[in-house]
């Protein structure tokens, strides 16, 4: 009998949302999602080490001031971390743009410049490159002029349906709704500690109906979850990007 994780992939594209590069390849998804967290995690661990020199080593050479160094320590630090993951999956990486950015339309649209040009001087075409930035009105705008050179944006911190509206009408690559997050905030603000449905999952369901129903073009992809229950009662959806730790999980339940 095959595994949940197997069956899940059959109906929905199954992304791996860590900096992680030997997780990654375990689990053999078609893209995968990395944000700062993930990274600042994926480069304590040695045998990343040498990214992390190559982007100090950057940041150092970087004619500029000491904050413009570190900005460009990390934003080759990101890079580096998605042209290794590239290697190992055959769709796109997720690369995030500083999230103090996000109610600076130019600001986020000269970072993401920034990061997309670091891929291409390292041999990664700008279609494999998903610029992730939050789903702010400003976020939003700024992703309107990206998409039109042709770079594709994931847009993240999505919570409510008139978010998913706006970015569906800005015609944006792909949306990621958090499942998880939409959870914490009810169980920790309503009176209702035993939930009888999921708010987070809903909220994926609603707006991926709409989308249908309407012809959207843009992706929906789960994220954030907390939970194994949340990705299963999501199957279906067009992505949905896991954590090692539920890739596992999904990888050990053999499905019905
Ligand atoms: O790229 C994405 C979503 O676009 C993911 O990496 C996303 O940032 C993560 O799923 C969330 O940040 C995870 O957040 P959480 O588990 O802390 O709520
Ligand atoms: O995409 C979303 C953000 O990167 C979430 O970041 P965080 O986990 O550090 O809050």
């Amino acid at each position: 009998m095959s595994s949940v994780l197997e069956q899940l992939k059959q109906f929905t594209v199954v992304v791996a949302d860590t900096g992680d590069i030997e997780a990654i390849q375990e689990f053999q998804p078609q893209d995968a999602t990395t944000n700062p967290s993930l990274l600042l995690l994926a480069a304590q661990i040695p045998r990343y080490q040498g990214l992390v020199d190559d982007a100090i080593a950057f940041g150092k050479a970087f004619n500029g001031s000491e904050a413009d160094k570190l900005d460009a320590t990390m934003d080759k630090l990101f890079v580096n971390f998605g042209v290794e993951i590239l290697k190992r999956i055959p769709g796109r990486v997720s690369t995030e743009v500083d999230a103090r950015l996000s109610f600076d339309k130019e600001a986020m649209v000269k970072k993401a410049l920034r990061l997309v040009n670091l891929f291409e001087d390292s041999g990664v075409s700008r279609d494999r490159v998903l610029i992730k930035l939050s789903s702010t009105w400003e976020g939003v705008q700024a992703a309107k002029v990206l998409e039109k050179e042709s770079i594709h944006c994931n847009m993240t911190l999505l919570f409510s349906f008139a978010q998913a509206v706006a970015c569906a009408e800005a015609e944006v690559t792909l949306i990621s709704p958090f499942v998880g997050r939409i959870l914490d905030w009810h169980l920790a603000h309503t009176n209702t500690p035993t939930l009888q449905t999921d708010p987070g999952v809903e909220s994926v369901q609603k707006i991926y109906c709409y989308y249908k129903r309407f012809g959207y073009k843009t992706i929906v992809m789960g994220a954030s979850f907390r939970n194994v229950g949340q990705i299963v009662a999501l199957a279906g959806c067009d992505f949905l990007t896991i954590s090692p730790k539920l890739l596992k999980e999904l990888s050990a339940m053999k499905g019905g």
